[in-house]
C-alpha cells in the first residue's frame, strides 16, 4: 500500500552530482514555494522516482479522465473501474475518496492551481490538469503525506502521460503544498476581493450561482441561517439507505431484518427504510433479486407519501388508502379510493426506476397498477429491470416522451401520477460529485420549460379527484415553488394539498417531528404546503414534493358531463 505514504522511498541526498538542489520547481510553476523541506518531500530526483502508478490512484485518474473527456458519470464509471482493476476493499475506498473528493472540489482546486501555474489552466493538456487536481486533493484534503502525494502523482503522470510533464507536475504540487486549504482559500479570497456567496463558493467548492440558488431557497423555507451547514453536507459522502419493496420478500420485513442482522440500522424517520454503514450492499440477501434496494430515504419518502395520500370518495369527502407499505386491514390489500375500481397510477418520468419499483410494489398490494414511462430506451430497460421483483400484473413500462402520454393512453385518467421531473439535480450533489461543475444557470430555462410541459400533460390525464405529485431532486426555486405557483396559475382548478400530511402518514415519529419544522418555517403559502427535504436536516437528498389534486366535479357538473361524455372519459 503506498497511499499512506509510509513506504515511500527516502533516498539520502537532496543534491545531484553537480551539487544543485533537486526539485526546486519546474518550468511552468509559479507562486509560493516556501516550506517544502519542512513538509517532507521525497529527496529523489524525478528521474529516479518510481514510474508505476499505484492502482488506487490509477483508478481515480482513469475515472477523472472519463469524466472530463467523455462527460462520464463518476458514480457509474468508478464501480466498474474498481471491479475491472480488482481493487481490494482498502484500495477501493481510497480510490473512491480520491475520485469523489477531487471531482467535488474541482473549482476550488482549479483556483489554487491557477495561482501556481504560469499560464491559464486551459492551456495545459487535459490529462495533466486532471493529474494536478488529483494531487491537489491529496495535499489539501486528505491525510496523505506530502511526499507521497507528490511522488505518487508524478509517478502516475510518468506512467500514464509521459516523462515530459512530470517536472511541471512535481513543481506545481510543491507550490500547492506550501499552504493548507484554508490558507489558500483565504489568500485567494483576499487576492480576488471575494466576499459573501463568492467567498463561500470558493471555501465550500460550489459554483457561486449554486450557492446563491441555495441561499434563496433556504430563505424561502425559513432556513436562511443554514447555508454553510447545507454546503458542508453537500461535500460529505451520503449514507447508504435501503428499502425493502413491500410484498416481494419471503415475508413482510424479512429482507430488512436480514439487513439489520448484517449491520443495517432501521430508519427512525421512515417506515420500511434502513441505513447501512459500511459493508458490501450487494451481499445482503434480497439485493440480487431486487427485493432489497439502495434508495435515498427522501426518494422512498415521497413515493410512499403519494401512495399514502387520500383520494376523495364519490361524495367528495376523502377516503384513506391505508398507510403506504402496509396492507389496509388484516393483511388484505387496500381497495381503490373511488367506486371500488382498481386505481391506475402513472410514473411519467420513471428512469432508472427507483421510485417506480417502490410505487409498483405499493400498487400491487392495493390491486392497483402502474404505468412507468421513460423516453430513453436504455433507461426504460433499467426501469423494467427495477420492476422485475414486483408482481408483473401491477406494472407496464412505456418507452416514450412523457408529453405524448395522452395520445397513447386509452385510459380514462390516472388516479395517482408521479412527475419526478428531469431537473438540475442540485439536491443530489453529494452523490454526483461532478454535477455541480457541469450544470450551468443556462440549463434552467430548458429544464423548467420541460417540467412545465410534463406537468401540463400530467394534469391532462389526471382523473377527477386524482392526485398529482410533483417531485424534483433540486431545491432551486425555479424548479420547485415557482413551478408550482405557475402550474396553479395555468390550472386554477387544481388544489394544492398540504404535502406534509401524507409524508407524516408514511413517517416514523422522528420523521414526523422533522416535518413539523419544515411546515412551520416556510415563508410563503405555497412553500408551506410543499415539503422540501435537506441533506443537512433530514440526511436525505434535497428532494422537493408538492401534491395537487383535481377536485371531483360538483354533482351538477358531473350530471352535465355524463350527458355529454357517457363513457366517463376525461379530456386529454
Ligand atoms: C429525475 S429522473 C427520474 C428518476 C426516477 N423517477 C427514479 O426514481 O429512478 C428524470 C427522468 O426523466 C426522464 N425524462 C427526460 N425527458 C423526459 C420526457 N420528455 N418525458 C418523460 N421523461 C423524461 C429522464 O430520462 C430521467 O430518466
Amino acid at each position: 500500500m503506498s497511499h499512506s505514504g509510509r513506504d515511500a522511498a527516502q533516498p539520502p541526498s537532496r543534491r545531484n552530482e553537480k551539487g544543485r538542489e533537486r526539485n526546486r520547481g519546474g518550468k511552468g510553476a509559479t507562486g509560493p514555494g516556501k516550506g517544502q523541506a519542512a513538509r517532507g518531500f521525497s529527496a529523489a530526483a524525478p528521474a529516479q522516482r518510481k514510474r508505476r502508478a499505484d492502482p488506487a490512484r490509477l483508478t481515480a485518474f482513469t475515472v477523472l479522465r472519463a469524466v472530463s473527456r467523455d462527460d462520464a458519470y463518476a458514480n457509474l464509471t468508478l464501480p466498474a473501474e474498481i471491479s475491472r482493476k480488482r481493487l481490494d476493499k482498502r484500495d477501493a475506498g481510497f480510490a473512491t475518496e480520491l475520485t469523489y473528493g477531487t471531482l467535488r472540489s474541482t473549482g476550488t482546486y482549479d483556483a489554487i492551481l491557477s495561482a501556481c501555474v504560469d499560464r491559464p489552466l486551459s492551456e495545459l493538456d487535459a490529462p495533466v490538469l486532471d493529474a494536478l487536481r488529483l494531487g491537489a486533493h491529496q495535499l489539501l484534503n486528505m491525510r496523505v503525506e506530502t511526499h507521497a502525494a507528490v511522488d505518487e502523482t508524478v509517478a502516475l503522470v510518468r506512467a500514464e502521460i509521459g516523462a515530459g510533464p512530470s517536472g511541471l507536475v512535481n513543481a506545481v504540487l510543491r507550490k500547492v503544498s506550501a499552504r493548507t486549504l484554508s490558507e489558500w482559500t483565504e489568500k485567494l479570497a483576499d487576492d480576488r476581493q471575494l466576499s459573501g456567496d463568492d467567498a463561500l463558493a470558493l471555501s465550500y467548492a460550489h459554483p457561486a450561482w449554486v450557492v446563491r440558488a441555495m441561499r434563496q431557497s433556504l430563505r424561502l423555507h425559513g432556513r436562511g441561517t443554514e447555508l454553510e451547514a447545507l454546503l458542508r453536507a453537500d461535500n460529505a459522502a451520503p449514507e447508504v439507505h435501503l428499502v425493502e419493496l413491500p410484498g416481494t420478500g419471503p415475508a413482510p420485513g424479512h429482507r430488512l431484518r436480514s439487513a439489520q442482522e448484517a449491520g443495517a440500522v432501521a430508519s427512525t424517520a421512515l417506515t420500511g427504510a434502513a441505513i447501512f454503514r459500511g459493508g458490501d450492499v450487494a451481499r445482503l440477501p434480497g439485493t440480487r433479486e431486487g427485493q432489497l434496494r439502495v434508495q435515498d430515504i427522501g426518494s422512498q419518502w415521497v413515493t410512499r407519501a403519494l401512495a399514502a395520500a387520500e383520494l376523495p370518495d364519490q361524495s367528495g369527502t376523502t377516503e384513506a388508502s391505508g398507510t403506504a407499505g402496509q396492507p389496509g386491514t388484516a393483511g388484505q390489500p387496500d381497495t381503490a379510493g373511488q367506486s371500488g375500481a382498481a386505481e391506475r397510477w402513472l410514473d411519467l418520468c420513471a428512469g432508472p426506476g427507483g421510485k417506480a419499483a417502490l410505487l409498483a410494489a405499493l400498487a400491487a398490494q392495493r390491486g392497483a397498477s402502474v404505468l412507468a414511462n421513460e423516453p430513453a430506451a436504455h433507461r426504460a430497460k433499467l426501469v423494467t429491470k427495477a420492476l422485475e421483483a414486483v408482481d408483473p400484473n401491477a406494472w407496464t413500462v412505456r418507452t416514450g416522451d412523457g408529453r405524448t402520454i395522452a395520445e397513447d393512453s386509452t385510459e380514462s385518467g390516472f388516479h395517482r401520477i408521479l412527475v419526478d421531473a428531469p431537473c438540475t439535480g442540485l439536491g443530489a450533489l453529494r452523490r454526483r460529485p461532478e454535477a455541480r461543475w457541469r450544470r450551468t444557470p443556462g440549463d434552467l430555462s430548458s429544464l423548467t420549460a420541460l417540467q412545465q410541459e410534463l406537468l401540463d400533460t400530467a394534469v391532462g390525464v389526471l382523473a377527477p379527484g386524482g392526485l398529482l405529485a410533483y417531485v424534483t431532486c433540486s431545491p432551486h426555486m425555479a424548479e420547485t415553488v415557482i413551478q408550482v405557483d405557475d402550474l396553479l396559475r395555468r390550472h386554477p382548478e387544481l388544489v394544492l394539498l398540504d404535502a406534509h400530511e401524507p409524508m407524516r402518514a408514511a413517517a416514523e415519529d422522528a420523521g414526523a417531528a422533522l416535518l413539523r419544522e419544515t411546515a412551520a418555517t416556510a415563508t410563503t403559502e405555497t412553500a408551506a404546503r410543499c415539503v422540501q427535504l435537506w441533506p443537512h436536516v433530514h440526511g436525505t437528498d434535497a428532494m422537493f414534493f408538492a401534491l395537487l389534486q383535481r377536485p371531483l366535479p360538483t354533482p351538477a357538473a358531473a350530471e352535465e358531463s355524463a350527458g355529454e361524455n357517457p363513457d366517463g372519459r376525461i379530456a386529454g
